[in-house]
């Protein structure tokens, strides 16, 4: 399989859908070869690392699907899109981060916090007892007149050279690309064959976000731009057979007080719906949440605002329209990663706009 930057351009996406035919015998025999050399004739699954989602998407994502991801304004796309990354480079595997919005040394420290914060529970201890971003940040950021390097000053914080080693354990797997705007979907491609070729195996994408990805030669508007690069990195993402998860904005006027986000509220484009094989839409629960679970309880607020639902919009391999929930530890910038089913009742519309 090859993959030439080239082929970014929009304008050859309907050339190589010709040259892709195949016969089912081909298929079928080819399937039956990688069975008898002890490979894998399916897809290969990227578990997400939350339990009940892994389960909803048949153990995860596949090699070759567009995952959008959508929500409002902090509601944490960032967060779980990266510790979904975490746990692919965990058990092995190689991922490519592509960053207009966080600066790497950003995501690298949120990476020690969540690392801290996951050694603390396993310790039998309160998340609260590690490091958080504050004093992973504090530690990046003060001057080292001993020059005692990382390891030792990161000794210093609760759980800070264990959290250390565990990023260690998978940094030479983990590419951060800070983006800007000359990363064009060619030079998506171009890193992306790049990291490949070094790995011997697809990475894991994460893209923050599908609207920041600029194009040269589209004209028209952010809904032409929006849906060449759609269907540009849904192109990548068959071709280099990795799962690509974009982050998407969403239209400012979904923002709004009184509503729940939805797919078609993401920013730009139609094909976002069409294109992806997952779409994920995050939200803060305490503004999703039915009215009845908020009037007799006044404590529920503060409660459902640990909370985020993830609402899995579309799922073309499964099951759709599923609400699960995970609680927040954006201290530590990740998610608790055992997910529950939202048994509250949801509305449509959001009600309480505080
Ligand atoms: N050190 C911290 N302690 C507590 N909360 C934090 C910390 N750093 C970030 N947050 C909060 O964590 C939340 C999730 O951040 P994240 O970057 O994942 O959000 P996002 O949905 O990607 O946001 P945006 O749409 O603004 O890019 C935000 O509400 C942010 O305010």
């Amino acid at each position: 399989m090859s993959y030439s930057p080239d082929a970014a351009a929009p304008a050859t996406r309907s050339a190589r859908h010709v040259d892709r035919r195949r016969s089912v015998q081909d298929l079928l025999d080819e399937a039956d070869a990688s069975l008898r050399r002890g490979a894998r004739p399916g897809a290969t699954v990227w578990p997400t690392g939350f339990d009940l989602l892994d389960a909803t998407l048949d153990g995860g994502l596949r090699s070759g699907e567009l995952v959008l991801l959508g929500g409002s304004e902090g509601s944490g796309k960032t967060t779980i899109a990266l510790q979904m990354v975490r746990n692919a480079v965990r058990t092995g595997r190689h991922a490519v981060v592509f960053s207009f919005e966080h600066e790497a040394g950003t995501l690298i420290q949120r990476l020690i916090a969540l690392e801290a914060s996951g050694l603390a529970v396993e310790a039998g201890q309160h998340p609260a007892a590690a490091a958080d971003v504050h004093a992973v940040r504090a530690v990046f950021e003060a001057p080292d007149p001993d020059r005692r390097g990382l390891a030792e000053a990161l000794a210093g914080i609760p759980y800070g050279a264990d959290a250390l080693a565990a990023v260690l354990d998978y940094a030479p797997r983990l590419h951060l690309h800070e983006s800007t705007s000359d990363t064009t979907p060619a030079e998506v491609a171009r890193v992306l064959v790049e990291v490949r070729e070094e790995a011997d195996e697809p990475p894991m994408v994460m893209v923050d976000y599908l609207q920041k990805v600029p194009l040269d030669g589209v004209a028209g508007d952010e809904v032409a731009r929006v849906t060449v690069v759609t269907e540009t990195l849904k192109d990548m993402a068959l071709e280099l057979e990795c799962p690509v998860v974009c982050i998407s904005a969403a239209d400012r006027e979904s923002l709004g007080a009184g509503h729940r986000m939805r797919t078609r509220d993401l920013r730009g484009s139609s094909a976002l719906a069409y294109e992806a094989d997952l779409v994920l839409i995050l939200s803060s629960k305490e503004n999703i949440v039915s009215r009845e679970h908020l009037v007799y309880d006044l404590g529920s607020v503060q409660r459902f605002r640990r909370w985020a639902v993830i609402t899995v919009e579309k799922n073309r391999h499964g099951l759709g329209h599923v609400e699960l929930e995970v609680e927040k530890d954006f201290e530590h910038g990740r998610f608790h990663p055992q997910a529950r089913v939202v048994t509250e009742r949801l509305i449509e519309e959001r009600i309480f706009t505080t």
